[in-house]
């Protein structure tokens, strides 16, 4: 019956943690997905979420279905984040929001409503991007194509073939860009150039869909959504999908969210109906308790400004993560340039280890990164990261 099913390969990312998993080296380093692991290895629990925790807790309420478009404050609570919280357009009920189940189930609805409303439209991604970004958007009928982004040799970005590339798009072909915190390459992108990307967005009615999973981990909040206002701010029409997995360290919740800016009031309610509908016949629904988490601490004054606090300290604990191993290999390998690893941003750096020393760094040292040489810094603490620069010294000098 099922015999002509092909075999899953696994999941490029999601895949290393089973093999983390199962390494018995007591050394081993999961440096692999995207997850922020504290100075003691740990995955946080936040203490905003600790208090908003407690108070679903006490009494606990009964869990009804959440309407599709999911809580009015997980809703209010991503677009104030996003559009900052006195933006015009939010006054003007001029963007359709619904909570959904993480960053990527916002990309998987945002997909569903390209392909049905916009068939035409073809989706650009950079290259190199999160992979699941393709997956998504082709699993939903959506032609995927890659506009130049990481200049590998250089360890930087092909701004000016990049804007060459969008200059050749049609009319409603939609761009999937990264806010901030690029992933994989964790290159971002100056405010400048955001503007000169918004520019060619606006001369050829380009569709610019943005991802942003990292809020907070750049910058700060307002700065890390500097390409999301801009746009909003040129009167651009624009796809948002957010991710609270990383900056509320709720990852297994799986809350998000996906806000579309339209031109008119009335453009909205119809936009709004069709994500719901497109919710409804997904999913029907997003998870309550996340989403209870996430209304809870959006829209309660204190527990807000304490996440703000406690996802900085996050931010700063990377960053010094980045200038201890730029300073420790640039030690080791006096001939070779390691600046990259400080001038990139969020959570990833891009080694430019080649597959074959990304394997060696697994087999010999327990150290795991993704095959296309992706580290992500948050796996790096005072107590590992000395043996990851020699790990990465010895492979490196070979
Ligand atoms: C850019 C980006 N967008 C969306 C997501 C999905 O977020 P979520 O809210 O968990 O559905 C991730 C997750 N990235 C990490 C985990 C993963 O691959 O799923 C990663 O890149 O390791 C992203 O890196």
């Amino acid at each position: 019956m099922f015999e002509r099913i092909d075999y899953y390969a696994g999941d490029p990312i999601l895949g290393l943690m089973e093999k983390y998993s199962a390494d018995s080296n007591p050394n081993k380093v999961n440096l692999g997905i995207g997850i922020y692991y504290d100075e003691n290895g740990v995955l946080p629990v936040l203490d905003c979420v600790k208090t908003a925790e407690e108070r679903i807790a006490d009494p606990i309420a009964p869990r009804p279905y959440l309407p599709m478009a999911g809580l009015p404050g997980h809703r209010k609570g991503c677009q104030e984040l996003l559009f900052g919280k006195d933006a015009q357009i939010l006054k003007d009920g001029l963007v359709a929001t619904i909570a959904t189940i993480g960053g990527s189930g916002a990309l998987k609805v945002g997909a569903e409503f390209i392909h049905d409303w916009f068939p035409q439209a073809k989706c650009y991604v950079s290259d190199p991007t999160w992979g699941n970004h393709i997956a998504i958007f082709e699993g939903s009928d959506v032609e995927v194509g890659k506009y130049p982004y990481y200049d590998k040799a250089n360890s930087s970005i092909k701004f000016d073939e990049m804007i060459a590339f969008f200059e050749t798009l049609n009319k409603n072909d939609v761009i999937l860009l990264h806010p901030c915190c690029h992933n994989p390459t964790g290159m971002d992108l100056t405010q400048a150039q955001w503007d000169t990307v918004l520019n060619v967005v606006k001369a050829r009615e380009l569709i610019p869909f943005m991802d942003i999973a990292y809020q907070g981990f750049g910058e700060d909040m307002d700065s890390d959504a500097y390409a999301i206002r801009k746009a909003v701010e040129m009167g651009l029409p624009l796809f948002v999908s957010n991710s609270f997995s990383k900056n509320l360290s709720l990852y297994g919740e799986r809350v998000g969210g996906l806000s579309v800016v339209c031109p008119t009031v009335d453009e909205t309610d119809r936009v709004f109906g069709q994500l719901n509908a497109t919710v409804r016949r997904i999913y029907s629904s997003p998870p309550s308790h996340g989403g209870r988490v996430v209304d809870i601490v959006m829209n309660d004054e204190t527990l807000h400004e304490q996440w703000v606090g406690e996802v900085y300290a996050m931010r700063d604990r990377i960053k010094a993560m980045r200038l201890k191993l730029k300073s420790v290999l640039e030690a080791k390998i006096p001939n070779r340039n390691f600046d990259y690893i400080t001038r990139q941003n969020g959570m990833f750096s891009f080694t430019g280890l080649t597959p074959e020393q990304v394997e060696r760094l697994q087999i010999e040292f327990g150290i795991y990164m993704v095959s296309n040489s992706r580290m992500c810094v948050a796996g790096l603490n005072t107590s590992n990261i000395d043996y990851v620069a020699n790990a990465m010294a010895d492979v490196l000098k070979d």
